[in-house]
């Protein structure tokens, strides 16, 4: 509030920000530079990467803070092929035990990109239009990454105390799924976040362009593979179609049997346990700042499956979704080849909320497929596995930190912020509340647009140094309520 005695603190350090704003979209600039993209298993990108968490790295240091770098050694891909993994980030600066420790993850690799895909700049130039400042991983995640940076450099620049100590937990791998993260964070319960009250994500988006956010929840995902075997290799359809039981044809009535025309889950039991809604929940979607027709035309989709706000929320965050992602083995250039695969497998997931149990949707998964597949009488082999298993995560918004986030976005963007959930998968965060057992808080600063993952990913200016200022005064308010 503008009677605190932080008051004239915040407005030096908003003044900065201002002021300095040029230099924070420099840096995010020479950021976005590097292609650190950890997903396609090239060796000159994986060193990009490397090259990445080093410049990082570097700049903590150069802020003071005190940095190891922790290998996470190498990863074999499939085709016998080993990457290095880029090591992990963990930074600290300040160790005062009157003072609390906030955490804060992200991650610096990102999605592949190149101009060819329909970007209408060049992905690795940061290229301010409008305000908007596009390229790779401007949003996801080294925007975010860089904005807890510039609050953590303002206090510096201005000499100013911190008002918490700041531990930095940032890894390359996030995109490719986190790989090796899970055991580091085990390893380093009882050392490096021993002393962590409080853990900070800012990886998502709002609902909204201008109104920010705060995220509760996030869905887990079981990801399946399904596969039909007749033999190793593929068949003539003029010579064998017409005498064999075809395991595409296998695959596309299993895979069809999964869902109905209405996106309802046809599984057995998969509804089961799935949270009841209650009446104080129901209230919470109507508030949310979403205009489902912009929503629907900017997302170039004639119809939803459902038509009201509520409705939309509630399936994107509170139910489980089932979806099919691809099949390995079809034939899916262009042409007109009329061959028959001999192998195919199919790949879906399955998004799950609280309370559903992972080894139940497992099983669930199993009996089905297997009873759908028994009732073709196949002479084919099918093997269905669950290759993934991702948490959901819920917080508990009582916590003292989301409380420290609503003031500091009440300070800075003079709003209350939507409450809302997030339909994807940080897997991430369950795994923090697991291990560490303390409250983790999801606080976005992008807006509803910037196409993460997508051509033309952007993060708009203001989003950017808002944002900074956001982190900023979330420092301040987490120290006032923690004494
Ligand atoms: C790798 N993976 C496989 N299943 C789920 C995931 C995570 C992925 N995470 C995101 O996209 C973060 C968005 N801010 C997703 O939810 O698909
Ligand atoms: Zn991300
Ligand atoms: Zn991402």
């Amino acid at each position: 509030s503008p009677f605190s005695p932080q008051a004239g603190l915040l407005e030096k350090v908003f003044r900065y920000m201002d002021l300095h704003q040029d230099e924070f979209v420099q840096t995010l600039k020479e950021w976005v530079a590097i292609e650190s993209d950890s997903i396609q298993p090239v060796p000159h990108l994986r060193q990009e990467l490397l090259r990445m968490m080093a410049v990082a790295a570097e700049e903590l240091r150069r802020l003071g803070a005190s940095v190891d770098l922790e290998d996470l050694g190498s990863q074999q891909l499939p085709d016998g092929q080993t990457l290095p993994i880029p090591p992990v980030i963990l930074g600290e600066l300040g160790n005062d035990p009157g003072k609390p420790t906030v955490c804060v993850y992200g991650h610096l690799d990102v999605q592949p990109a190149t101009q060819a895909d329909g970007w209408l700049t060049d992905p690795y130039t940061l290229t301010e239009v409008d305000g908007k400042l596009y390229g790779r991983g401007a949003t996801d995640n080294k925007g975010p990454v860089l904005a807890w940076i510039n609050a953590m450099s303002t206090f510096r620049a201005l000499e100013e105390d911190l008002p918490v100590n700041i531990k930095f937990i940032i890894e390359g791998m996030e995109e490719a799924g986190s790989v090796a993260l899970e055991e580091l964070v085990r390893k380093e319960k009882d050392r490096f976040f021993s002393s962590v009250d409080y853990i900070v994500i800012s990886d998502n988006l709002w609902v909204s362009q201008r109104r920010p956010a705060l995220i509760y929840g996030t869905r887990g995902n079981c990801y399946f593979t399904v596969e039909v075997t007749c033999r190793d290799q593929d068949f003539h359809s003029g010579t064998f179609g017409g005498i064999l039981q075809e395991p595409m044809a296998d695959l596309v009535a299993l895979l069809g049997s999964l869902t109905d025309s209405a996106g309802h889950i046809l599984i057995p039991g998969i509804y089961d346990h799935v949270a009841p809604l209650t009446e104080e929940e129901k209230e919470l979607y109507g508030a949310i700042d979403l205009d489902l027709e912009e929503y629907r035309n900017s997302s170039r989709v004639k119809k939803f499956l459902f038509d009201t706000k509520e409705e939309i929320l509630m399936h994107l965050w509170r139910y489980p979704s089932l979806s099919i992602h691809g099949i390995e083995g079809a034939f899916d250039e262009p042409g007109t080849k009329t061959v028959i695969p001999g192998r195919v497998l199919g790949k879906f997931s399955i998004r799950l909320v609280p309370h559903m149990n992972m080894s139940v949707v497992e099983k669930q998964v199993q009996q089905y497929l297997q009873y759908i597949f028994s009732q073709r009488n196949s002479s084919n082999q099918m093997a269905v596995s669950m290759v993934l298993g991702l948490h959901p995560w819920i917080a508990d918004i009582k916590d003292h930190q989301y409380l420290a986030a609503k003031r500091a976005i009440k300070t800075v963007f003079g709003t209350e912020p939507d409450m809302i959930r997030d339909g994807s998968t940080i897997p991430i965060a369950k795994i923090f509340q697991d291990i560490i057992q303390k409250s983790v808080l999801m606080l976005p600063l992008g807006a509803v647009d910037d196409g993460e993952h997508s051509q033309n990913e952007k993060i708009n200016r203001w989003n950017y140094i808002e944002g900074s200022k956001l982190f900023a005064a979330f420092f301040l308010e987490v120290a006032q309520l923690h004494e």
